[in-house]
């Protein structure tokens, strides 16, 4: 993280050398650097923070800094067809490709500058558009339909994607959701991001996102199992899943029973013969396979992007904090995996929760939320709501009053409709874009407190 912070929040880090040679050494190379570019335009503090040096919010095709960019990268086409199809917002697609491009356009010049050729200047800038080109594309993705008998005798036919946003690196990685409002952009563009954050963090994985258009809730568990069976021999017939190509992982509505349904389909038909074929995926059960800690890992990603702002007093001036969890209040959006167990490592560290929101309703208590009453009730009740040791909170949880906002549900839920309504002085998020600037009226929302920890930082992967 202070790699890609610098020395702090002016400075900005120039890329080291490739760490491979040829090709795929440069595009390796791009992808990091384009995705460090990426996050710090994304982790600009708000209140104080430097800027980038380079034009990021030249007009298109305008200067993109040193050198300036040939590119005209298409920022701004998909808000403004988004305003003129009379949508509130663009979708998660064109969003992410929007950031992509606000960060290759702010990249590029630098990477012309830095790449070792003897080729002429136009070749070289040739290549690195090239190259930004290709990175911005989704390289495969399948589409499948499921047949399912359902218990009552009725079929139906359940839709499904997996998207390999791309392979320069093996295997791919990502998870799979189950949601009725998932679609195939929404797949690439959150596959888009896995890419980014495994660059980010520098670890050696393409990114890769699968979704299944259902509410789990509206099926029984058989049902269930013969989709996710179904699916995963769509995906292992096409080449996308398996130990060394696409490896798959808990999402939203899915975890350790997903898993092991998907290991053991796998592991049967295109695996057989694959000792390792169960490392098709992560986030499987010990007695499969599974790593411990794995079902904590992405709560325990959250609390270290947290604390590596949180304990720094340069950072915590800036939004007039002092350093250290114990004190400090949050509040939580989203109490599954991810949001429990980010409660119980902040908790542990502490500070105090004091306000949970799901989809049915939100509960608050300025004292304090103890998580592990909160998940026995939630596991005995299925819900969060009625929780005796808080009161109902009717508003937005986004908009209480505390020190740390952590957003743990879906995409998109800071807008420019709330944003300035958030109180929170540090926001650390783990679902994919939490926050779209939306500009469709020429207005970029500002929230008061400092942006910091963008998901990729806090991701396991
Ligand atoms: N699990 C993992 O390992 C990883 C998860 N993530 C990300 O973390 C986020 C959460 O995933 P995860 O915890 O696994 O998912 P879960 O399915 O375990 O939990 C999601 C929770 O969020 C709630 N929720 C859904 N929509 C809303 C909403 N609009 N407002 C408030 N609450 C809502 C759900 O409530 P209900 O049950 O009522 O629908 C559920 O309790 C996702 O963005 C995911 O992409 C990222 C990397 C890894
Ligand atoms: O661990 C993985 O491969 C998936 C993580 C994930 O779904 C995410 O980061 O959004």
């Amino acid at each position: 993280m202070q790699r890609l912070l610098g020395a702090g929040p002016r400075h900005w880090e120039a890329v080291g050398a490739a760490r491979r040679s040829g090709r795929a050494g440069l595009r390796l190379r791009l992808l990091a650097e384009a995705g460090r570019r990426k996050a710090a335009l994304l982790w600009q503090p708000v209140n104080g923070g430097g800027a980038p040096p380079t034009g990021s919010d030249a007009p298109e095709g305008g200067s993109g800094g040193k050198g300036g960019c040939a590119l005209g990268w298409r920022r701004g086409k998909h808000v403004a067809a988004a305003a003129q199809a009379g949508l509130d917002a663009p979708g998660l697609l064109p969003m992410v490709e929007t950031f992509c491009a606000r960060a290759m356009r702010v990249a590029e010049a630098d990477l012309v500058q830095q790449l070792r050729s003897a080729r002429p200047a136009k070749e070289k800038r040739q290549w690195v558009q090239g190259i930004l080109e290709t990175i911005q594309r989704c390289s495969h993705v399948l589409e499948v339909s499921i047949p399912v008998k359902r218990d009552s005798g009725h079929w139906e036919v359940i839709e499904g994607w997996r998207a390999q946003h791309s392979q320069h690196l093996l295997p791919c990685k990502g998870g799979v959701r189950f949601s009725e409002s998932i679609s195939i952009d929404d797949v690439k563009a959150l596959a888009a991001l896995m890419t980014y954050k495994c660059a980010v963090v520098d670890v050696p994985f393409g990114g890769a996102m699968a979704g299944v258009k259902i509410d789990p809730k509206k099926y029984s568990e058989g049902e269930l199992e013969k989709i996710t069976r179904q699916f995963t021999v769509e995906m292992a017939k096409k080449g996308f899943i398996g130990p060394g190509t696409d490896v798959a992982a808990p999402d939203i509505n899915t975890g350790e029973k997903e898993m092991s349904w998907i290991a053991d389909t796998y592991s049967r038909t295109l695996g057989y013969k694959d000792i390792n074929a169960h490392a098709c995926v992560t986030g499987k059960p010990i007695s499969q396979g599974g790593i411990h800690g794995r079902v904590s890992a992405t709560g325990r990603g959250l609390l270290h992007g947290i604390e590596n702002y949180i304990n720094n007093t340069l950072y915590m001036n800036l939004v007039g904090l002092s350093p250290g969890f114990p004190g400090k209040t949050f509040a939580l959006q989203g109490f599954g995996n991810t949001g429990l167990h980010t409660m119980r490592y902040l908790h542990r560290h502490g500070a105090c929760c004091v306000c949970v929101g799901e989809v049915d309703g939100a509960i608050y208590n300025s004292s304090g939320i103890h998580p592990k009453e909160l998940q026995d009730y939630k596991m005995e009740h299925g819900t969060i709501v009625g929780f005796p040791k808080a009161e109902p909170y009717e508003g937005s949880v986004l908009e209480v009053p505390c020190d740390i906002l952590i957003p743990a549900a879906i995409e998109k839920q800071l807008t420019k409709e709330n944003a300035h309504r958030v109180q929170a002085k540090v926001r650390s998020a783990k679902n994919a874009l939490p926050c779209r600037r939306a500009r469709i009226n020429g207005s970029c929302p500002r929230y008061r407190g400092a942006e910091f920890g963008p998901p990729y930082i806090n991701d396991p992967v």
